[in-house]
């Protein structure tokens, strides 16, 4: 291990104007294979400076330029002598701050459009037109000076420029989704033919970089523990910090007493063997289970859970620091696998609603002490697979399916009791061994497995009436858990679920599909 921390490599920062999918135009261009973070708009320029970045991505948004109070583009961003691509908004705005125009000419156009290319760096090679997707209801009218127009769409004359000597180029519409189907193809020819960027945000160097700035934050004598649930993410994050501060940090995992048949049994065998990790195991199932007992709305139990979770990590740190713990030494660092879907869900996006509070970030309580070591916080889950591949996991850690820290208390609508998660158990790994048995493990992102605890049904079972509860089975598929749909799973293998779950389990008489993609769903039902 060197001891000196790798450069961090030189950004290429999207700025945000308050876009749907800033954070998606930052995944993209690392899967052009350089790095890139999102930096809100309005952020000072000596923050810009101070990130030292390659190049600017400018996102769209839902302004117009030309109205009063719009989230402005700063000109002095345009003078740092970097190469800039403007999506949309973004596009727009550099259209006007160079010396073109924008307005609303009526021309808008949402979805799917046909782009005509005539000629230039951007386009090449994608032959007379192509699809791409629009959202806008303003238009350039006229590029600036120095710029060649090199698409239009019927909506959108001035549907791409670029200014190669300047290093300056833009589109109306959007390459960052996949209804663009050519649209990874122009942003990386912008990173690497216009801006002239050479790809090296490989696995390795992530890898390298994140253990770096681990070994930085927490210095030379730090210690940490860390939360480790069994899921890909935390086996990451400590292997990662494993690297970066040895035996300085301690794994915990906590059993609160919602986790499915097996779970903890796996942890303590499959991770210990893997990476050797000291490991202590916090059996918190009696105080969470009293805590959550009468709660039924979804936010109030995720924050129990959030709570809990932190009280548990320190009620470990006596026995974290074992020999140690008379010597006045502290564990300061709390490593946690959160991924930046944690994050965005539970608000944290610069000015982006809550839907759920995970219990790692929005779930947290206020008199946290530990400081949070979360290399992680910036990836998507295929991202952090890689990582985690680059770092010598097996690949029963790392293709594992993700599983809520909330377990199955987000899994029962309704109020959590034992004799509810008992039943839950029991019908999920009924689920589990069916979907496996039939090697659609690899096919299926996750299946959560819900028992609607208040909800009941009139069945009938050996000529008995019953009134049972239901259970919902919630296959998606994914490639980052911010969008999903719902996992076409062959009939038989659902009907052998349902045969053997309403057989097997008796409280349940009637097994149901969630057939709903997210949005409009979400993929846990709380
Ligand atoms: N049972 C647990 N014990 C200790 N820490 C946990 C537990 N469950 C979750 N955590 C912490 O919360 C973080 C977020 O949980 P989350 O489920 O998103 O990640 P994960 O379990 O590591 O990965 P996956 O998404 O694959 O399940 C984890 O990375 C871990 O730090
Ligand atoms: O550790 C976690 N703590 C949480 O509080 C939490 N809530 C949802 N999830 C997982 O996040 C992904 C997206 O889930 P949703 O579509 O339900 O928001 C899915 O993979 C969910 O299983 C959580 N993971
Ligand atoms: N998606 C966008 O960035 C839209 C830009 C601008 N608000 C318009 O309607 O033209
Ligand atoms: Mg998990």
């Amino acid at each position: 291990m060197t001891e000196t921390a790798a450069e961090h490599p030189r950004p290429v920062l999207v700025v945000d104007f308050g876009a749907q999918y800033a954070q998606l135009i930052a995944r993209r261009v690392r899967e052009a294979r350089i790095y890139s973070e999102v930096i809100a708009h309005d952020a000072p320029i000596e923050g810009f400076r101070a990130k030292n970045p390659a190049a600017l991505v400018l996102s769209g948004g839902p302004a117009s330029v030309y109205a009063e109070g719009a989230a402005t583009l700063n000109p002095a961003i345009l003078e740092l002598g970097i190469p800039v691509f403007g999506i949309c908004y973004g596009f727009q705005a550099m259209a006007q701050a160079l010396g073109g125009t924008v307005a609303n000419t009526g021309g808008r156009e949402f979805g799917r459009t046909t782009l005509t290319n005539s000629g230039g760096v951007l386009h090449d090679g994608l032959g007379q037109t192509q699809p791409v997707w629009m959202s806008h209801n303003d238009a350039v009218q006229v590029a600036p000076d120095g710029f060649t127009v090199t698409g239009s769409t019927p909506g959108a004359p001035v549907a791409a420029f670029e200014n190669t000597a300047t290093k300056m180029a833009g589109v109306q519409y959007h390459p960052e989704v996949l209804h663009s189907p050519h649209g990874q193809q122009v942003l990386t020819r912008f990173l690497y033919e216009i801006a002239g960027l050479a790809p090296t945000w490989t696995a390795a160097n992530i890898a390298e970089s994140l253990v770096a700035s681990v070994r930085e934050q927490v210095g030379e004598d730090g210690l940490a523990i860390c939360g480790l649930s069994g899921g890909v993410d935390s086996a990451v994050a400590a292997a990662l910090v494993q690297r970066a501060i040895g035996d300085r940090v301690t794994c915990v995992f906590v059993d609160q007493g919602l986790l499915r048949a097996g779970e903890r049994e796996q942890v303590q065998t499959d991770f210990v063997a893997a990476t050797g990790a000291r490991l202590v195991t916090v059996d918190a199932a009696d105080k969470v289970l009293a805590e959550l007992a009468g709660h039924a709305d979804p936010e109030t139990k995720r924050k129990i859970v959030g709570r809990e979770f932190i009280r548990s990590f320190e009620g470990a740190v006596s026995e974290v620091l074992g020999d140690n713990a008379s010597s006045g030494r502290k564990v300061q660092y709390l490593v946690q696998g959160t991924l930046y879907p944690d994050v965005v869900e539970s608000g944290g996006g610069s000015g982006t609603a809550n839907i759920k509070s995970h219990h790692n970030v929005g779930g947290l309580p206020d008199d946290l002490e530990f400081t949070l070591v979360e290399p992680l916080r910036l990836l998507f889950k295929d991202e952090v697979r890689a990582v985690g591949r680059e770092l010598g996991l097996p690949e029963e850690i790392v293709n594992r399916q993700p599983f809520p820290g909330p377990g199955l208390s987000i899994r029962i609508v309704g109020e959590v009791t034992r004799a509810r998660l008992d039943l839950l158990r029991r019908a999920d790994a009924i689920a589990r061994e069916e979907l496996t048995a039939a090697g659609l493990d690899g096919q299926i992102w996750q299946c959560p497995v819900v028992l609607l605890a208040d909800v009941r049904s009139v069945g009938v079972q050996g000529d008995s009436r019953t009134y049972g509860h239901p259970i919902v089975l919630r296959p998606v598929s994914s490639e980052d858990a911010m969008t999903a749909d719902w996992t076409r799973v062959p009939y038989e293998v659902l009907e052998a679920i349902s045969t053997r779950i309403t057989n097997e389990v008796p409280e349940v008489n009637r097994v149901v599909l969630d057939v709903t993609s997210k949005p409009p769903g979400t993929i846990e039902w709380e």
